[in-house]
């Protein structure tokens, strides 16, 4: 595994000041950040969260799925806590890039769910690589985690990176409309853990 640190620097947010880590996978050629506040590093369980990118839900207000309302929840929770990490994967639509997703979105506009239109597209229902986490897991000396998600795949992830899950936090997702039938399948065909919204 090639992900390597960069460099780091402050973060001010509309959630407080973060710190900032810029980790490269040259291999991939992709950049990962972290955010982090406080101390992460004194052994004690992070509250963390393993954001995937989703450039439509994060940055440009899609309700298509529920991403946006994720990675704010996220770093809102982390900064009450003051304490904790955001892993901001570039790994856009669950790995497949973002003009993918935007072939798989008119699947989806025309009948397939959002795993249908992945196989129409000739890729796996879920392509992300969790193993580019490790060293950055290392660098941060981040040892045990409280972990936001409703996916159990990235706690499995995790474990084999070495971490220990003390707990897994169900993350609110937003239901609207446009994202119904999307969360649906998340429940029925990925695995995901939505206990909280029923
Ligand atoms: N291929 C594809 N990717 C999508 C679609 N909708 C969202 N994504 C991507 O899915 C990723 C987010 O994954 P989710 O399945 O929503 O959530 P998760 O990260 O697995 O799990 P949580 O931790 O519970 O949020 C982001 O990379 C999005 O770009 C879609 O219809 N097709
Ligand atoms: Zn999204």
């Amino acid at each position: 595994m090639t992900t390597r640190y960069v460099e780091s620097s402050r973060l001010p947010t509309a959630w407080g000041v973060f710190d900032i880590h810029g980790f490269e996978d040259p291999q991939a050629n992709k950049e990962h950040v972290v955010l982090t506040m406080g101390d992460v590093s004194d052994g004690e369980p992070v509250l963390a969260r393993i954001h995937s990118e989703c450039l439509t839900g994060d940055a440009l207000f899609s309700m298509r799925c529920d991403c946006g309302n994720q990675l704010e929840a996220a770093l809102k929770a982390i900064s009450e806590a003051g304490r904790g990490a955001l892993f901001y994967l570039r790994q856009e639509g669950r790995g497949i890039g973002l003009l993918n997703k935007i072939k798989a979105y008119k699947l989806q506009d025309a009948g397939a769910d959002t795993v249908e239109a992945n196989e129409q597209l000739g890729f796996g229902a879920d392509m992300r690589d969790y193993t580019i986490l490790k060293p950055m897991l290392e660098h941060l000396k981040i040892q045990k985690v409280r972990l936001m998600t409703n996916n159990p795949r990235k706690v499995a992830a995790l474990e084999a990176a070495g971490v220990e899950i003390v707990e897994r936090i169900p993350l609110h997702t937003a239901c609207n409309p446009h994202n119904e039938k999307y969360l649906q399948t998340k429940g029925a065909k990925l695995g995901h853990l939505f206990e909280d919204r029923e």
